[in-house]
């Protein structure tokens, strides 16, 4: 649902103003609509800005974006075309979905468009912009990136680690293996989301407990769930900041209380792994990344990292890695299963490299270049986020002949991308086989016909680790396992609809019936 919607606006101003706060309400309100007028004036002109629909005051075009504001937009690029200027609340926002204007903008003009808005999350949850998916462009950024780049997530860091996301996907066979044999209905989502976040988990905190069962793992599920609908939450304050402090939808005490929370995990973590080092816990050293971050040099000469970065990079980690690829893997079984040729093509190919008589492992995965045609039409048809992370212009430019202003929002809108009839034949289709004929080892589609990680100053750090993560599960289960619906679903009634959010999973969890295809024992190594 649309948290903006008028539906749930109006009676929580109703109640408000009920509550006797009527003039402050009034002053706030017309104080939003005089700061809406003026930067509606400012922005305007000159003119030249892309075209887009007409926008009310103070609300700009909030209220036309509905419960799917992707596929809005994708409707208003049919109408405008593919660079769009729309507002929400008093952001000026260009939203762009061609090839040609996200190759402008996150290689030709990359200098220009690297910043990112301001936002109140950040602000509250990603300790004041100490992380770098959120941080604006700047020495800041650039220091803690290169951090993540150059110390964790280095091909000997990865390597390292391989050894976790073998066992964590040996437990996800153990587990999908006793749930076949109770014949019990599986649950793919909680699958997916177990494993990238057992996986985190271990390599970041060097800690399985968050992530298996009991209660730790309950709060720190719940914790992580709520990371993602505040980070995906269209919050007033950042769209109309004059009515910002009323916080009527109660999003930023939900995200104090998400920090706080957060704080007293990581604080432990932290504290657990200074006194490893030190001695005064028996145990040694921890070899993960919460130890190579307590190792490093801080900003500015400081001999080490303060702890509040320490603690908004791991959070970057873990919301960058989890969703994102329990996301990509729910979507991609869905289509494996609805089509039964798919399935065996797959499973034709991995039992050709890997045979029968043990499991897959990492480095299996680059000799299955149909199940990468799977996973890129997965990134095309289904990308993870309907948008890019949200970026910034730091300057006045043009694109595509039009004035945008410094200090635009730019939304690259991946889902229409993938959807395009002009790029595409027969875009709705899941079509593996149209990726057979092209370069499978490159992760970024130079032509910019698909954007799964980004692009450019601001790419996904993690897209190596991403891509194993998707491709090592979706080859451990499809190895293990035959894959049906359950009674009553088809191919043709499953809900592939999507959930709006900063990720966008299926709207229906998706529950299967797995069917043991190996011998007992490689469902215990
Ligand atoms: C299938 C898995 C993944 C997908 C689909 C994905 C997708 C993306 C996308 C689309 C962006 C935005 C790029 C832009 O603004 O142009 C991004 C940024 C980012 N991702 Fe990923 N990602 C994945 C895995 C990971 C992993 C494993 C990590 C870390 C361990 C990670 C950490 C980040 C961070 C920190 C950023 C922000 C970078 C910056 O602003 O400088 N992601 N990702």
């Amino acid at each position: 649902m649309n948290i903006l919607s008028p539906e749930l606006l109006v009676p929580l101003i109703t109640e408000w103003i009920q509550g006797g706060r009527l003039i402050f309400a009034t002053c706030s309100v017309l104080v939003a609509l005089l700061s809406s007028v003026f930067l509606v004036a400012h922005f305007r002109t000159p003119m030249n800005l892309p075209p887009g629909p007409k926008a009310m005051p103070l609300l700009g075009n909030l209220l036309q974006m509905g419960s799917h504001p992707h596929r809005t937009m994708t409707a208003m690029h049919k109408k405008y075309g593919h660079i769009l200027y729309i507002r929400l609340g008093c952001i000026p926002t260009v939203v762009v979905d061609s090839p040609q204007l996200i190759a402008e903008i996150t290689k030709e003009q990359d200098n220009v468009f690297s910043s990112r808005p301001h936002m109140t999350f950040t602000d509250i949850v990603a300790y004041d912009a100490h992380d770098f998916a959120m941080a604006p462009y700047g020495p800041h950024w650039r220091y803690v990136r290169r951090i993540c780049v150059h110390e964790l997530l280095t091909p000997k860091r990865l390597e390292i680690t391989m050894k976790e996301r073998i066992e964590e996907s040996r437990c996800m066979i153990m587990a999908v293996a006793e749930a076949a044999q109770k014949g019990e209905i599986v649950d793919m989502r909680d699958v997916f989301a177990g494993v990238s976040m057992t996986v985190m988990c271990r390599m970041l905190l060097g800690r399985r407990e968050f992530a298996a069962t009991g209660k730790k793992a309950k709060d720190f599920k719940h914790l992580i769930h709520e990371l993602f609908r505040l980070m995906g939450a269209l919050n007033l304050r950042d769209f109309v900041p004059a009515l910002g402090w009323l916080d009527l939808q109660g999003f930023e005490r939900d995200m104090y209380k998400l920090r706080d929370e957060f704080d007293e995990v990581f604080d432990a973590v932290i504290q657990e792994h200074r006194d490893l080092a030190s001695g005064k816990l028996p145990g040694g050293k921890p070899n993960d990344f919460i130890s190579v971050l307590l190792d490093l040099p801080g900003e500015n000469g400081a001999p080490h990292l303060d702890d509040k970065t320490i603690k908004a990079i791991t959070l970057d980690m873990m919301a960058g890695a989890t969703d994102t690829s329990a996301v990509t893997n729910e979507w991609a079984m869905a289509e494996i299963i609805r089509n039964t040729e798919i399935q065996r093509k797959l499973q034709e190919e991995i039992d050709s490299v890997v045979g029968l008589e043990r499991n897959v492992q990492e480095s299996d995965i680059n000799k299955l270049p149909y199940l990468m045609c799977v996973v890129k039409e997965t990134f095309r048809l289904h990308p993870a986020g309907p948008f890019a992370i949200p970026r910034e212009t730091m300057a006045d430019t043009k694109l595509s002949g039009y004035r945008i202003p410094k200090g635009t929002r730019v939304l690259i809108n991946i889902f229409s991308l993938g959807r395009s009839s002009e790029t595409w034949k027969d875009p709705l289709k899941f079509q593996p086989e149209r990726w057979a004929n092209e370069n499978l080892s490159a992760i970024h589609d130079m032509g910019f016909r698909i954007l799964p990680f980004g692009y450019g100053r601001r790419q996904c750090p993690g897209y190596n680790l991403g891509t194993t993560m998707v491709l090592l599960t979706l080859a451990r289960l499809l190895h293990g396992f035959k894959w049906s619906f359950p009674p009553g679903v088809t191919a043709e009634n499953i809900d592939m609809e999507e959930l709006y959010g900063c990720t966008t999973p299926l709207r229906t969890r998706l529950r299967t019936i797995a069917t043991p295809r190996l011998a007992p024992h490689l469902y215990s190594q």
